[in-house]
């Protein structure tokens, strides 16, 4: 273990931390890297521990009994309170969050992300615990750009696009446009959670994730998750690239995002949970924080055209001839559908409080998690492609 100090200098001292859907994309990698360089203890909560297995095994791992899973659903698991009440902080990661369920299961996207977050929040008001709470960036829905003429110049002027934490406005669609959703619910838990810190003193830090992504991002349909399944666009163009299919661009792929390397954004979270009950706890208490990278910003078929130029790369295959297809969103997701256009995020907040400022590139960071999904899925996808149909 590489020894962390914290950000005045000091050596960390160690603490517990409940982690909530500590299972996941972002919890694997949270969970990685405190067992790596910090002498934290961490009470790992999931239904699921596929993506942390081999930080829980074998017995002789350097952190061996740093890190505890417990397996429960936190809807109804009377030992949620007591689990937060050992620990110091608490990390909520734990949500239904692939936009393929927010229109599909909006009353699960809506307990999910409000209902279940309850009581999490009022176990750690009451018992005066910090709380590390993940919300979204999809809490701003549209820019305020996307509603002026197409060939408007003010487009281009960041005061329409660029969105920031204290000032932004929340834009979404309308109540039949059920994409919003989960959106609307992340929203109003952070709004109960800020509410908790101005009434009742809770100790809180919001994140705001901009599209986070890297290896172990949700699933690869018919291999670690349903065949049927949606996930997020990283793990659809993978499935797509890998199975030699052209990649579905949803309504043109004219939609743009930002995205950031998995590895990038989990410094900026150690720096919150490290500033946070050390010695200088404004520096992350109280805040809402956007992480994301404005340098990496793309529109869907960009995306699609890099992912597939560096597919190529690192699998030694050459590219489909045609290697996108259009489709529209109503067929890929069906009714209710509706998406953001843009997502910069400011960075001023981020930057003034913890000093963080993310480093990979867009090129560098699909090359690394095209080679992961490459190495770990293609055997078990040619073997799923020559199965023969039982009779
Ligand atoms: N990855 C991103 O770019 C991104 C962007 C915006 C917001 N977020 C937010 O960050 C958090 C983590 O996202 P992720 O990408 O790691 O998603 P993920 O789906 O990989 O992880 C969520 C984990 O929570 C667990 N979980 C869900 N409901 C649970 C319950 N009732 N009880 C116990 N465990 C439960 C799931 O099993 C899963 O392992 C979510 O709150 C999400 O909304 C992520
Ligand atoms: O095969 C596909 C899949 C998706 N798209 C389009 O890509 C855009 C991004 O989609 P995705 O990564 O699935 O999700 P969003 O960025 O829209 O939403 C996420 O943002 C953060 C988070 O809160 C959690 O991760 C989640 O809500 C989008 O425009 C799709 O339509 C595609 O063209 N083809």
């Amino acid at each position: 273990m590489t020894t962390r100090i914290d950000l005045d200098g000091r050596p960390i001292k160690p603490m517990t931390i409940c982690m909530i859907g500590a299972g996941g994309f972002i919890g694997s990698h949270l969970c990685e890297k405190l067992m790596a360089e910090t002498p934290h203890k961490v009470l790992a909560l999931d239904v699921y521990s596929d993506k942390i297995k081999h930080l829980l095994e074998p017995d002789s791992l350097p952190w061996v009994g740093c890190i505890v899973f417990h397996r429960l659903n936190i809807k109804h698991d009377s030992r949620l309170e007591g689990l937060i009440k050992m620990a110091d902080l608490t990390i909520n990661l734990a949500a239904i969050c692939t936009p393929a369920d927010y229109n599909t299961r909006p009353l699960d996207t809506i307990y999910s992300n409000f209902i279940d977050a309850l009581p999490v929040v009022k176990y750690c008001s009451d018992n005066n615990k910090r709380l590390i709470h993940f919300s979204t960036c999809e809490v701003y829905g549209k820019t305020i750009g996307s509603f002026l003429p197409k060939d408007s110049p003010l487009r281009k002027d960041p005061a329409y696009y660029v969105l920031k934490e204290d000032t932004s406005p929340c834009i979404f669609g309308s109540i039949q446009k059920q994409r919003w959703s989960y959106a609307c619910a992340k929203q109003l838990i952070e709004r109960l959670i800020y509410a908790e810190g101005a009434e009742n003193g809770l100790d809180f830090t919001i994140v705001r994730p901009f599209n986070w992504i890297g290896p172990r991002m949700d699933f690869i349909p018919g291999i670690d998750g349903p065949i049927e399944g949606v996930p997020r666009v990283l793990a659809c163009f993978g499935n797509n690239l890998l199975r030699r299919e052209p990649l579905k661009l949803v309504d043109g792929g004219e939609s743009q995002r930002t995205f950031v390397y998995i590895k990038d954004a989990i410094e900026a979270v150690l720096l919150m949970i490290l500033s946070s009950v050390q010695e200088n706890p404004d520096r992350a208490n109280g805040h809402i924080f956007n992480v994301g990278n404005p340098n990496n910003e793309v529109t869907v078929r960009q995306l699609a055209e890099m992912m597939t130029k560096v597919y190529a790369k690192v699998s030694g295959e050459p590219s489909l001839e045609s290697p996108t297809i259009d489709v529209s969103s109503k067929e890929f997701y069906g009714e209710g559908y509706d998406d953001s256009d843009k997502r910069i995020p400011d960075m001023t907040i981020i930057n003034r409080q913890l000093g963080w400022n993310p480093k990979t590139s867009l090129w560098d960071l699909l090359e690394s998690t095209l080679t992961y999904q490459h190495r770990t899925y293609a055997e078990a996808i040619k073997k799923s492609m020559v199965k023969p149909i039982a009779s």
